[in-house]
């Protein structure tokens, strides 16, 4: 094999998961090639990231690894226990922080708590935590300007907006020296201007010497990218050299659900222009930091908005007020239906008439909840599912999951379920309860094209079929439905 190679799959046979991922994989990577992989789905997109790794298994053909062969040898002559994946650094969609007793048990509601943060990590102390098995050039200083993680630092991870996680996870990755660094969608939850400067950052990772591989939609290849391969279930099936990328859509198919299903599971009450949502001159920090000023905003019944901001301009955090997750919200003048918070409602009365979709939803569930579980939760406002049902709300789970295409996995742990499984699940939870105000947040962050094509169009659906009240929040113009006309901007 010439030595320029770094890695090389040679008509292999993949399987992951128990099932065969690809029939017929062939991959070449050189020393000064970075890599840019597209396709229509998010699985096989994953999959092939985790054949790089050597977490899938080759049940035919062959993977070579020329990128750690005198790593290894060097380490074998030292007698010392060693592994090519000790030089490879992996973002993935599902990762996941601990705090510091290194339980995943974070509450959904923690976040907006903030006096129980001690319990984590700071930013700082999360990057320092890293042992890598290499020496490189990667400082907390350094890895922390390149992913703008400064003003930072002293954060617990707990507070971090969704876009802040995702540049520490970015910088943990370069905390391990990685000579190759695979990245799963690395700019989902980014905002537009931290996208638009990815290819800066990506290039000082290049500069250090780590070669890198991510996967992405074809309109959004960064700079430092030099080749283009797109993926499908069989494996590799064309590669470009990025300049003559072809910048179409190769999007070719297009999904659809049942829609007459869809329009029959919703409801259909008579429109009205009450006003739904009233928030007066709201005002919210966290000690020195604020991140709601002087906020006005009405919200009449029917209407749709997208609710937008850089990473960090406070809208999780004004839907937290909303959804009744955040304390705060007690001593603020917001009104929902009329009804000022605080007024001596329970929370069930808060919650009842909103549904909430957000990715990160799916880790606060207990382990014992399955698809089906999750769904009619929806019922009750609860993160699983706790009470007896009604042989109705069994029936119209059962159509929601029909709809979804979620029959086959309906027993399966949440947590197993793929990204885009999980969430039509939410969504169905959402929905199953009939809610006035629908509020998404991110809710199509990390699909892939193909799925995030079809949820965009449910939700045009659903708008059309019934008169919701929608907030819809995303970084991605691309991603919001046409009827979503109405913009509030934060930040
Ligand atoms: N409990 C807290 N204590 C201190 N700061 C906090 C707390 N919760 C959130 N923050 C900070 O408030 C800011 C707003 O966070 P929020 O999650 O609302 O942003 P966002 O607009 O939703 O961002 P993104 O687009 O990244 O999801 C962030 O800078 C975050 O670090």
């Amino acid at each position: 094999m010439h030595q320029t190679t770094l890695l090389s799959i040679q008509s292999a046979r993949i399987l992951h998961g128990g099932i065969q991922q690809f029939s017929d994989l062939n991959f070449s990577w050189k020393k000064g090639e970075h890599w840019a992989i597209v396709g229509n789905s998010g699985k096989e997109l994953s999959a092939f990231l985790e054949t790089l790794r050597g977490h899938t298994i080759v049940s035919a053909g062959k993977i070579s690894r020329p990128f750690s062969w005198e790593y290894s040898q060097q380490k074998h002559n030292d007698g010392q226990v060693h592994s090519f994946r000790d030089l490879i650094a992996y973002v993935s969609q599902k990762y996941e922080l601990k705090n510091r007793s290194n339980q995943q048990n974070f509450y959904f509601q923690q976040r907006f708590n903030s006096s129980e943060s001690e319990q984590t990590l700071t930013v700082k102390e999360c990057l320092k935590q890293v042992e890598p098995k290499i020496q490189g050039p990667w400082t907390v200083e350094n890895a922390s300007r390149a992913l703008n993680l400064n003003g930072l630092l002293d954060q617990s991870l707990l507070k971090l907006s969704n876009g802040e996680t995702r540049r520490l996870v970015l910088a943990m990755g370069l905390m391990r020296q990685p000579r190759l660094y695979l990245m799963d969608q690395p700019l989902t939850g980014l905002d537009v201007k931290t996208r638009a400067a990815f290819g800066k950052t990506l290039q000082a990772m290049i500069q250090s010497g780590i070669h890198v591989l991510l996967t992405t939609s074809p309109g959004e290849i960064p700079d430092g990218i030099t080749h283009v391969a797109q993926l499908n279930a069989s494996g590799i099936i064309q590669t470009w050299p990025r300049e003559s990328f072809p910048h179409k859509d190769l999007q070719q198919t297009k999904l659809a659900w049942d829609w007459n299903l869809l329009k029959a599971l919703l409801p259909t009450p008579a429109p009205s222009d009450e006003m739904v949502v009233d928030l007066q001159d709201v005002n919210i920090r966290y000690g020195e930091k604020q991140i709601l000023k002087n906020l006005n905003w009405q919200i009449r019944s029917g209407e749709q908005w997208l609710l937008k901001g850089p990473n960090g301009a406070g809208k999780s955090t004004l839907i937290s007020l909303l959804i009744g997750e955040n304390p705060q919200a007690y001593s603020q003048k917001i009104f929902l239906f009329g009804r000022k918070r605080g007024s001596g409602e329970s929370i069930w009365d808060v919650k009842r008439p909103l549904g909430f979709v957000a990715p990160e939803l799916p880790r606060y569930f207990s382990a014992n909840q399955t698809c089906r579980k999750v769904i009619l939760s929806g019922f009750f406002d609860t993160m699983g599912l706790f009470k007896k049902t009604t042989a109705e709300q069994e029936e119209f789970a059962d159509q929601w999951l029909r709809l979804f295409d979620l029959e086959p996995v309906k027993d399966l742990l949440i947590q197993r379920l793929s990204l885009a499984q999980q969430r039509w699940t939410l969504l169905a939870r959402a929905l199953i309860k009939h809610p006035k105000i629908l509020i998404l947040d991110e809710a199509a962050q990390g699909l892939d094209d193909l799925q995030r094509a079809l949820f965009r169009e449910t939700i045009q659906k659903v708008c059309e079929f019934c008169p919701i009240t929608l907030i819809y929040v995303s970084h991605y113009a691309e991603d919001v439905p046409e009827g979503v006309t109405k913009v509030f901007e934060l930040g």
